[in-house]
């Protein structure tokens, strides 16, 4: 049977380390498994993923030392303004993710539930078309380089997981590597500050609305104290949770992909709200509070010029293709534009 996280959740745990190190057809199995998953729901955990667990705590660790810095220091490295360049620290309620949603009327409605969370985003060193933003070394020694070396192990394992996908679909060889040979990829860090839950509860706030993400797949670290939910593909708008697996990372599919594999693989609606209640908490008439959260999505999307049309085994006579051929770049831009107006 396979294993999942908790009862409620349909995400299955695969032993990547069966790929990573195992035999063909140990690869094989690995990669049909992750296939079934991402058909499935879109979301699959990963067990020894490769990177390396004491490398996840310490960029925690640099996490919550960033976010508390003061907010003054912590806009020495300032997102800029408007969706195109991705980098540096975004404050409290400035970013709110949208589901498809373009018109600055409709953006602004969504806006009045603000997300409660701050972020910090860093690229590949090497991109030149969204340099990073960084604090002055001084104001926080080391982030910098552990950021820049943390961006390679997690670039690594996507590289690894797009070689399982290629498995799955028998892509020819050098299979779907190359096709993010730039690493073109996004090292996120989120903080949501502990808050009230019945504000969550209640939607006048919310940690992260739902949203699907745009590029081709999503790494996800996240700390020990859950919230994250992931919409149910059988029951459109029941939200399952994705609780924090000891070890494991969670892999989603995103727009991206799913466009690319013909809508074989799922890119699945998912958001942040309350965590589940701590036992003895909340008694005594206090106002019950959500523990802050931390998490680390890394998000990854193909090159620029890579053209996105049905990937081998996910059309055919009977699966016409679906979608007109497009750059990756060209997608992206459109969905990124939408997130900050
Ligand atoms: O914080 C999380 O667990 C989820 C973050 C997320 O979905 C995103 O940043 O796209
Ligand atoms: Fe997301």
């Amino acid at each position: 049977m396979t294993e999942t996280a908790s009862p409620s959740s349909p995400i299955p745990i695969v032993d990547f380390g069966k790929f990573l190190t195992g035999t063909a057809e140990e690869r094989k199995a690995v990669a049909s498994e992750i296939d079934d998953a991402f058909r499935d729901v879109g979301f699959v955990y990963l067990k020894n993923h490769g990177v390396d667990k004491k490398r996840v705590d310490e960029c925690f660790e640099w996490s919550s030392k960033f976010f508390a810095l003061p907010t003054a220091t912590k806009l020495l490295a300032p997102h800029p303004p408007g969706g195109s360049h991705h980098r540096g620290f975004s404050g409290l309620g400035l970013e709110k993710v949208s589901q498809h949603v373009f018109s600055p009327a409709e953006l602004a409605a969504l806006r009045a539930v603000p997300d409660v969370k701050e972020s910090f985003e860093s690229g590949n060193p090497t991109d030149a078309a969204q340099p990073n933003i960084w604090l002055p070394e001084p104001a926080l020694p080391g982030f910098r380089a552990f950021m820049e070396s943390f961006f390679a192990d997690c670039a690594g394992l996507v590289h690894r997981v797009l070689d399982a996908l290629s498995l799955a679909l028998a892509v020819p060889a050098p299979g779907l590597s190359p096709t993010h040979s730039e690493s073109l990829f996004q090292l996120r860090l989120l903080h949501y500050p502990a808050l009230p839950k019945r504000l969550l509860q209640e939607e006048r706030k919310s940690r992260i609305a739902a949203h699907s993400d745009f590029g081709t797949l999503t790494l996800l670290f996240q700390d020990a104290v859950g919230g994250l939910e992931v919409q149910d593909p059988a029951a459109p708008g029941t939200f399952r949770p994705a609780p924090p697996v000891e070890g494991a990372v969670l892999v989603n599919v995103g727009d991206l992909m799913e466009r690319w594999s013909n809508e074989r693989w799922r890119s699945t609606v998912h958001r942040v709200g309350a965590p589940p209640a701590v036992p003895g908490s909340g008694e005594g008439g206090e106002e019950e509070m959500c523990r802050p959260r931390y998490s680390i999505p890394f998000f990854a999307t193909a090159d620029m010029e890579t053209v996105i049309e049905a990937l081998p085994g996910c059309w055919g006579e009977d699966r016409p293709k679906k979608f007109e051929p497009v750059t990756a770049w060209g997608y992206v831009q459109m969905r990124m534009a939408a997130l900050y107006s």
